[in-house]
């Protein structure tokens, strides 16, 4: 089956772009409206962490495992448990959080192929556009968890990594969990991307990389007390 075209691929699309220049403006709208959907649907979120990783994990892997676990610590830590609402990892930490009665959040995303949010959201928003959604990722969670994944993945991580490098969002704990998958990518960044002089010694410490779910959540924690003790002087 051949597949639809979504919304953002119009968006983005160069090939006919005179052809949608007039309706690029009415476009605006909607993606005002869609930020202003995210909005009200999450302003009153308590405190949150967002969670990513494979939208391909099976439920017999052990990333599977480990998402379910930290769905469920974060939950009974008080923490909503936020994910891109697909399957895989998104829908193993969805679950976690669900079955240990805590606030489960899927931020859907519209594709060209059908996908419904996975059966452990309960509170769910569909997004058209990639980037609305990623600011929503970012605003309403207070930190990141990322677990093994591809490019999607890839792409949250060091979008939030950007965001607290540019300072534009302070002390936010980023946890990498899988030692096993992430230490090659931490070991290129030191010995190639910092002896390159590409980024500071201490951008490196913007991430704890563990496989520890209880640590990774006791991380969060202890930061979130500092910013919010910070806030009330
Ligand atoms: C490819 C498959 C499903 C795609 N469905 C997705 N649904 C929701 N969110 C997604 C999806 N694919 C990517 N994302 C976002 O990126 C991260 C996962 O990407 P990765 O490349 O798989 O690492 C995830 O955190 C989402 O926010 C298969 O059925």
């Amino acid at each position: 089956m051949k597949p639809k075209v979504t919304t953002e691929a119009h968006l983005l699309d160069t090939v006919h772009r005179h052809e949608w220049k007039h309706r690029d403006s009415w476009r605006a709208l909607r993606i005002l409206s869609e930020f202003v959907d995210g909005f009200d649907t999450l302003a009153d979120l308590e405190p949150a962490v967002s969670v990513f990783g494979s939208a391909r994990t099976t439920p017999d892997r052990p990333e599977y495992a480990l998402g379910v676990e930290l769905g469920g610590a974060l939950a009974r830590a008080g923490f909503g448990v936020i994910t891109g609402g697909g399957p895989g990892t998104m829908e193993a930490a969805n679950r976690g959080a669900r079955e240990a009665g805590g606030v489960s959040i899927g931020l859907g995303i519209e594709l060209p192929f059908e996908q419904k949010l996975n059966d452990f959201v309960d509170v769910g928003i569909d997004f058209r556009y990639f980037f609305v959604r990623k600011t929503m990722f970012v605003k309403y969670a207070q930190a990141f968890c990322v677990l093994p994944g591809g490019f999607g993945t890839l792409d949250e991580l060091f979008e939030a990594l950007t965001l607290v490098q540019t300072k534009k969002v302070t002390r936010f704990p980023v946890v990498l969990l899988g030692v096993d998958y992430w230490q090659g990518l931490i070991d290129w960044l030191r010995d190639r991307m910092l002896q390159a002089a590409n980024i500071r010694k201490d951008d490196l410490d913007l991430m704890l990389l563990t496989d520890d779910v209880d640590e990774a959540v006791a991380h969060i924690a202890r930061e979130c007390d500092y910013l919010r003790k910070a806030a009330e002087v």
